[in-house]
């Protein structure tokens, strides 16, 4: 088999597209989805594999902007559309596209790459690592109370459509993006995601429907969500599904919750993607009655180790030397030291010194938005002290306390 390994061409996006499609399973993109994907494409950053004319491997690599600890927003590649032929899977091609890829994102000069896995298993040896976790609630609004703080009253909840509130919902985004560790800040093209709305994704439940919070005449936060009607011999059971919930302040989040708990006919709030840490835990009456699950959410990769723990902000002072294994991208390897301290930008630098926190760069990608403690990857076994205190210093520095989040798909 010969195949050849190019870059994407505008021309070729329909065949290339055709094969993400096929690879995940054949059932057509509906068209709206499509056309927003061709619209969002980046093709002159994207490799496609082709066995003559036929495609028969896709990556992409959006140009995002993340939010990372300390607030800066890090240039990072948004890896999407990853697949290989069936006909072609298991002979090394996926292996040669993340290759060529970070390989790439390196020359770009961007120091992290970030995915969201089809499944977990597939990128952990090219040195991605889940960084961030998301949460999945089924709240039993017919057994579980709010306790609202106090401004709730003040908070006007009001009807709008997602298109017509798409700007002010946007401006809440904004602000909350560049708090929050893990969130992509909006590129050009990306706000119209959020409102795309293809009647097969609504899994039976109605057109997308939007609320706005409102205090004081301003937007100050926003729910969109499907209802899905269901009813069973002792009446209605309907679930309110949420797709985008975000506020600026706590009685506009409690206000929004209060709306959403309390839609006519329904008995259910159903949330696929939250923050770990979302306030609403504390509001509930009853955390047991939410169904909270956990799963893997954004996967990191460091392509410039040095580059990637510059650009982030550290909580506490920390002086560290890490050795770093990292067999995919081995310009990582080696010593470096970071040091952060309450003046002045951290540093990462190459140095002689003796090592004193042995670990992979898999280990610096979970832990580098701070949702995975340095401490815990140390209790797996898969960080080494070498120097006393070293862990706990460099745990402290790299935690976050906001839990890093991603909240869209991409
Ligand atoms: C960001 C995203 O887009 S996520 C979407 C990923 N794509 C999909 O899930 C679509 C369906 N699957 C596919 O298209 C393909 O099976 C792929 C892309 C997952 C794998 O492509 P392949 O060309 O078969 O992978 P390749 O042959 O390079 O395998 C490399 C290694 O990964 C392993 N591997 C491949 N797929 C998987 C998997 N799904 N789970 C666990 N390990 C895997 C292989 O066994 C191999 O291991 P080895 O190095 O120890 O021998």
């Amino acid at each position: 088999m010969t195949t050849e390994l190019r870059t994407l061409s505008a021309s070729e996006w329909d065949p290339w597209f055709d094969c993400v499609e096929l690879a995940f399973g054949g059932v057509p993109f509906p068209p709206e989805k499509r056309e927003m994907y061709a619209a969002l494409a980046e093709p002159d950053r994207a490799v496609g594999l082709w066995d003559g004319a036929d495609c028969v491997g896709t990556a992409g690599a959006y140009s995002f902007r993340l939010t990372v600890p300390g607030g800066a927003a890090v240039p990072a590649a948004g890896v999407t559309a990853v697949s290989v032929a069936a006909t072609h899977r298991r002979q090394g091609l996926l292996t040669s596209m993340m290759r060529r890829q970070l390989d790439d994102v390196r020359s770009w000069g961007e120091p992290l790459a970030v995915l969201l896995a089809s499944e977990p298993g597939i990128y952990g040896r090219f040195g991605y690592a889940a960084a961030t976790s998301e949460m999945n609630l089924r709240v039993d609004t017919s057994r579980v109370g709010l306790k609202l703080p106090p401004g709730t009253d003040e908070v006007r909840v009001r009807r709008s459509s997602p298109e017509q509130a798409l700007d002010a919902c946007e401006a809440v985004y904004a602000r909350l993006a560049a708090a929050r560790p893990g969130t992509p800040l909006r590129q050009p093209g990306w706000e119209r995601v959020p409102v795309n709305d293809p009647e097969s994704s609504r899994h039976g439940g109605s057109p997308l429907q939007c609320v706005l919070a409102e205090r004081d005449g301003a937007i100050t936060g926003y729910a969109t969500f499907h209802l899905r009607p269901a009813w069973d011999d002792a009446g209605p059971r309907g679930t309110v599904a949420v797709r985008d919930l975000a506020a600026l302040d706590p009685a506009s989040y409690a206000a929004l919750w209060r709306f959403l708990a309390g839609v006519d006919l329904t008995s259910f709030v159903e949330c696929r993607n939250r923050p770990v840490d979302d306030a609403v835990l504390r509001l509930v009456s009853d955390v047991r009655r939410c169904d909270a699950r956990l799963r893997d959410g954004l996967y990191v990769r460091l392509v410039s180790v040095d580059a990637a723990l510059e650009a982030r902000g550290y909580r506490a002072p920390v002086d560290v030397v890490l050795e770093v294994e990292d067999a995919f991208c081995p310009w990582n390897e080696g010593r470096w030291r970071l040091t952060a301290g309450a003046q002045g930008a951290p540093t990462c630098r190459r140095t002689a010194d003796e090592p004193e926190l042995a670990l992979s760069s898999n280990e610096l990608a979970a832990a580098y938005l701070g949702g995975v403690s340095l401490t815990t990857l140390a209790a797996a076994g898969q960080v080494r002290e070498l120097r006393e205190g070293a862990l706990a210093e460099a745990s402290l520095a790299f935690s976050s306390d906001v839990q890093p989040w991603c909240p869209h798909g991409f």
